[in-house]
């Protein structure tokens, strides 16, 4: 089981002006995968969202970190950003994969500038704000999280496939 931190980043859910849905989504399509130990309702603000990511990855070590929200076109939209000025080194494959089998569901998927990568022995990955969107990225990624986890925290060295 992994340690997990969940980063919901929106104005009107910080506001308590929208239950936050996609959080809860994520809670439950990775229930298997390891536990919630760490939850944030985070402002659009990249200075915010950095912190929160720091936060959970160095203070809390925390394994994974999901954030939903805040990937998009929008003037708000900061998610990617906050997320590339923490992290040490991208993971690339695993938004490409996102877009990838979003865009079999809705051309729409390509406005996600999501990103993906590693601070220290934390793996961050950026989901779309909406539970569909969650749902459908996170379905995604999952056959090869808990492969690539282990890989990241040095308890599995064989990549080999039998
Ligand atoms: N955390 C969430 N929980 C439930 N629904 C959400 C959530 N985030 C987004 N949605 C849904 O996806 C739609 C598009 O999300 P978008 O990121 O554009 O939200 P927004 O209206 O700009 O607000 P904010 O950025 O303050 O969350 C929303 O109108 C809402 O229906
Ligand atoms: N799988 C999937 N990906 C998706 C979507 C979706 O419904 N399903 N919505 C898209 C839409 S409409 C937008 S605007 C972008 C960015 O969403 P965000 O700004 O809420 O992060 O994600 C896209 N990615």
């Amino acid at each position: 089981m992994f340690s997990i931190g969940i980063i919901t980043a929106s104005d009107k859910g910080a506001r308590g002006e929208r239950e936050d849905l996609s959080g809860k989504a994520i809670a439950e399509v990775l229930a298997e995968l390891g536990e919630v130990k760490h939850y944030l309702i985070v402002p659009d603000e990249q200075s915010a969202l950095s912190e929160a990511m720091i936060q959970m990855a160095d203070d809390r070590k925390l394994d994974l970190i999901l954030t939903t929200g805040g990937t998009g076109l929008g003037p708000r939209d900061v998610t990617p950003e906050a997320t590339l000025a923490v992290i040490d080194r991208q993971v690339p494959g695993i938004p490409e994969v996102m877009r990838a089998k979003s865009l079999e569901k809705t051309s729409r998927a390509m406005l996600s500038r999501a990103v993906s990568g590693l601070r220290g022995r934390t793996l961050i990955i950026n989901l779309p704000g909406s539970p569909k969107g969650v749902r459908e990225c996170l379905e995604a990624v999952l056959p090869a999280l808990e492969h690539g986890l282990s890989i990241m925290k040095g308890e599995a060295g064989e990549c080999a496939r039998p």
